[in-house]
């Protein structure tokens, strides 16, 4: 398996101004990424996720070019990313969701013509690319129109566009999502998951909506104050804080005696269970009860599961 980014003990020190005192203010170091260290392999698909001011944005950036740690060391796609910025901008692809990579005042259109310049991609490369992206974002009714009279939702979906026109192997995503409404979430998430199923393309994505990272990342990569807190799949987070499966069971009328290993609630008439490997035998027992109205299984819920290692954290 080729590593596409390795960072190790990546480190960046910011320098605020506290207040200290009435009148007074000193300066005080803080580090916004204490020591991360990454290893992403071709191909992968990376839920980077965090409480607000964890350090997210930091460490892209300095996977990126964009900002020169103050410790350690980071690689993507075998290059240094501040000093070697210039050739890493033509293997990478990034989106900002809170800022633009588009010409304001331009079409759309005129916005790809001159990426395809800057990055010098070959016209047919460029064209092919362009129509997978029109077909699969839907671009073609607002490809004539200035970037400023775009809505939000129409505008990331440009902003995908923009960053994968010159064929990048590695695609940073910070909150690609945001704001936008149900459908254009739903159509920038398959969109990614087309693109991550062919495996030819890293994705790297910071979000706070945990249904981006649940439709699309198998590894999830939590920091908190700087720090790597998991490391590893959902199910492993699930596992552990012990979050398990739920059967549940709604029935016409309450249950002389209840299944063994039943939680009875709601009078007698819904019966719970939580299972650790296969539903299969629960649901077996329960669609033999005559009085059975309705079965759900509830997946472990992960925004509950991100919130218990975001508090257990706690402070620094
Ligand atoms: N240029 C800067 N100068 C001083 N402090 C900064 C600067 N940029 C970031 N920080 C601080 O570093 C910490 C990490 O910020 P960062 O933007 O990386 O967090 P984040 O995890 O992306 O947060 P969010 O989810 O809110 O976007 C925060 O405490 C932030 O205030």
């Amino acid at each position: 398996m080729t590593v596409v980014i390795e960072a190790r003990g990546l480190r960046k020190e910011f320098t605020v101004r506290v207040k200290a005192g009435r009148l007074r203010r000193e300066k005080r170091v803080v580090a916004a990424v204490a020591g991360v260290d990454l290893r992403v392999e071709r191909g992968e698909m990376l839920g980077y996720i965090g409480p607000n001011g964890a350090g997210k944005s930091t460490t892209l950036k300095m996977l990126t070019g964009i900002l020169t740690p103050s410790a350690g060391e980071a690689r993507v796609c075998g290059l240094v990313p501040v000093p070697q910025r210039t050739r890493l901008a033509r293997r990478i692809g990034v989106v900002f969701g809170q800022r633009s990579q588009l010409w304001w005042d331009l079409p759309l259109r005129d916005s790809f013509d001159l990426l395809r310049h800057i990055y010098r991609v070959p016209a047919a490369d460029h064209a092919a690319r362009l129509r997978r992206c029109r077909g699969l974002l839907d671009l073609d009714e607002f490809m004539d129109t200035p970037v400023r009279q775009l809505s939000l939702g129409q505008r990331m979906r440009g902003e995908l566009t923009a960053a994968l026109l010159h064929g990048p192997e590695v695609l940073f995503l910070d909150e690609p999502t945001i704001g936008l409404d149900v459908v254009s979430k739903q159509a920038v998430r398959s969109f990614l998951s087309d693109l991550g199923a062919g495996g030819d393309v890293t994705l790297v994505l910071t979000t706070h909506d945990l249904a981006d990272i649940e439709r699309l990342c198998r590894r999830l990569v939590v920091i908190d104050h700087g720090r790597v807190v998991h490391d590893g799949s959902i199910e492993a987070l699930h596992a552990r804080y012990g979050s398990r499966r739920r059967v549940v069971a709604d029935l016409d009328e309450p249950v002389a005696a209840p299944p063994e290993g039943a939680v009875v609630e709601a009078d007698g008439r819904r019966l719970v269970f939580t299972v650790d490997g296969p539903a299969a035998p629960v649901i077996a027992r329960l669609a033999a009860l005559p009085a059975l109205r309705d079965l759900t299984i509830e997946e472990p819920d992960i925004e509950e599961v991100v919130t218990r290692l975001y508090l257990s954290q706690g402070a620094p």
